[in-house]
């Protein structure tokens, strides 16, 4: 339930996460287990307490990331440290977390493992909640990255990914796994993104905005100042 004095980011995340307990309410009635996938990144804090919140049976719901730093959980940096702390609380810790991280020293290394526990995983998802950033990537498919045409075009499910402008190199799901959901959210807040998703919806080159890949899945977009 939104609170009287909560801000529009709150009140955003309330929103999604009350949007995404029906979604699994919904398949949870036709089917025994439902896939989440979930980003990362600072803005979905809020929506992973609200989430929380949420009334499901969570020892029926997998969830699972769309991309990862390849760090150890303990590390700030962790998108698994996030959903840990966040969203794995109370009824919602018996929910079953699949990490994108392995204890090989690269994610070209680790890439194999972590494929064989997504195909596991009860596709298509229910929801895919989708960040992005300030340079119009998505997941882990940034546009100066050298495994961009690879992200947006294979059919593999996973990818290593090492990009110039970020300090850790990611494993991320391929465009092509993250379009097998039922549903797909964007999730972002602030102008800046604002003008951004509004550039990228002007246009179609997904090099140029990765984010443009996801944008007839239909996209439902969650945005707040
Ligand atoms: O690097 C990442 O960034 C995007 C957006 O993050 P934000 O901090 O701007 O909210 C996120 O969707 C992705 O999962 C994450 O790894």
């Amino acid at each position: 339930m939104i609170q009287q004095d909560a801000s529009p980011r709150e009140q955003l995340a309330v929103q999604l996460a009350e949007a995404a307990g029906e979604a699994l309410r919904q398949d949870l009635s036709r089917q025994d287990r439902v896939l989440l996938v979930l980003s990362g990144g600072s803005t979905p804090v809020p929506f992973f307490q609200a989430l929380a919140g949420q009334e499901l049976p969570w020892s029926r719901v997998d969830v699972t990331l769309a991309d990862e730093r390849w760090v150890a959980e303990t590390d700030e940096a962790s998108n698994a440290r996030l959903v840990r702390r966040h969203l794995l609380k109370g009824p919602a810790a018996k929910a079953n977390f699949i990490s994108l991280i392995t204890r090989d020293p690269t994610p070209e290394q680790g890439v194999e493992a972590v494929t064989r526990r997504i195909v596991a995983l009860p596709w298509p998802a229910s929801l895919v909640v989708l960040g992005m950033g300030g340079d119009g990537h998505t997941a882990s498919l940034f546009p100066d990255s050298r495994e961009l045409e690879l992200g947006l075009t294979t059919d593999a499910p996973v990818l290593a990914a090492r990009t110039p402008s970020q300090p850790q190199a990611r494993i991320t799901l391929s465009a092509d796994r993250l379009h097998q959901a039922q549903r797909h959210a964007l999730h972002i807040t602030g102008d800046d993104k604002r003008s951004i998703l509004a550039h990228a919806l002007a246009g179609d080159d997904s090099r140029e905005l990765p984010i443009r890949a996801f944008l007839s899945c239909p996209l439902a977009v969650y945005w707040a100042p």
